[in-house]
């Protein structure tokens, strides 16, 4: 869907030189949700700006659907962006006009007629939830609200492609998982490709299938969502990690933990990924006449599955244990006997 070869932006200020984007290089697939992270300055925002040239990229090249984006002439631009949506940070959105009147604002651009228009509108402000708003302005909104217009505005004319620049930032967290969640919906609804940026980690645990992490104009590391999170090279990728799971330093440490442990067995369960073990626990409660008592865990939902460790205090007849187990070894998770009882 998207190519992205040796792009770079560099800034003139004064004598000054910013090379906002350094040299990317990117593939996104058609459909998944592409996450790019990195702290205040990395160039994200540059770099998102580039994919639809609200910012013109100083070289390198960017192709959308097979079409090279750097050499389209102003209205050739103009018309590919209609297969682009945009939505941002504070919404951008036009205080003098109602919400079906910002929805139906890209539509009026585009030439299309009056009766399709209203149609569209409607199916967009069920789309994002907005029935019963359709007459107010936005001073009249909240927060979510507000972004649920803006998504429907960058809908509207059905892009492939839609460019999300901090949308959920100015957002408090419940209302951030709203916005979040109706995201995945219409990526899986629309087929929609979708590539945001954030320097929120939750935000790519939540949502994303592949990520990567800016410093500097570069990008440091790449891959699939889980990978980064099980195994991050890059320090700057470790404390984002940090930011979602906590320190290693601050859990509770395998010391306490056997203490509190006199008889059975203790195991760390290791959850990367996959949603079929999402149920892991009482299935092997059903299946064994054991008990199982949670200790202490840290477990993050991701699009690929659960992410995180239990710690399982695991009591009963010797052999049904070890029965429960051999079971659980048996799927993906991962298990570790930490005491022997
Ligand atoms: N129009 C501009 N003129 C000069 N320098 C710029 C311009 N826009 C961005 N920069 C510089 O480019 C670098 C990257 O900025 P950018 O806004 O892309 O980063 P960011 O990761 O999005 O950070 P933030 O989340 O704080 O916006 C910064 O050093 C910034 O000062």
């Amino acid at each position: 869907m998207i190519k992205i070869s040796q792009l770079s932006k560099r800034f003139k200020l004064g004598m000054e030189q910013i090379d906002a984007v350094d040299q990317i290089n990117l593939t996104i697939k058609a459909g998944e949700i592409f996450g790019v992270i990195g702290y205040s300055g990395a160039g994200k925002s540059t770099f998102v700006r580039l994919i639809n040239r609200l910012e013109e990229p100083t070289s390198g090249s960017i192709t959308v659907g097979g079409e090279e984006m750097t050499t389209l002439n102003k209205k050739d631009l103009r018309i590919k962006r209609q297969d682009i949506g945009m939505i941002f940070q504070h919404f951008n959105l036009l205080w003098s006009r109602t919400v079906s009147e910002n929805i139906a604002f890209p539509l009026e651009i585009a030439g299309v007629e009056k009766a399709e228009r209203n149609e569209r509108v409607k199916q967009l402000i069920d789309l994002v939830g907005l029935t019963g708003k359709e007459a107010a302005y936005p001073s009249q909104l909240s927060g979510g609200q507000k972004q649920r217009v803006g998504i429907a505005r960058a809908l509207a004319n059905r892009p492939k492609l839609l460019l999300c620049d901090e949308a959920t930032s100015a957002l408090d967290p419940e209302t951030t998982d709203s916005i979040l969640s109706l995201l995945v919906d219409i990526n899986k609804k629309l087929g929609l490709t979708i590539i945001l940026i954030t320097h929120e980690m939750h935000v790519i645990q939540k949502i994303c299938h592949n990520v990567a992490v800016m410093e500097n104009g570069r990008i440091v590391e790449q891959g699939a969502v889980l990978d980064l999170f099980s195994n991050p090279s890059h320090q700057v990728t470790k404390r984002f990690v940090e930011q979602v799971m906590g320190k290693p330093d601050e859990e509770v440490t395998d010391e306490t933990l056997l203490q509190s442990v006199s008889t059975g067995k203790l195991l760390k369960l290791q959850f990367i990924g996959e949603s079929t073990n999402q149920s892991l626990i009482s299935q092997v409660a059903k299946k064994f006449a054991i008990e199982l008592n949670i200790l202490q865990g840290n477990i993050k939902q991701t699009q690929a599955g659960p992410y995180g460790s239990l710690y399982v205090h695991i009591t009963g007849d010797d052999q049904l244990v070890d029965e429960a187990i051999t079971y659980i070894q048996s799927t993906t998770v991962k298990v570790e006997v930490i005491k022997h009882g």
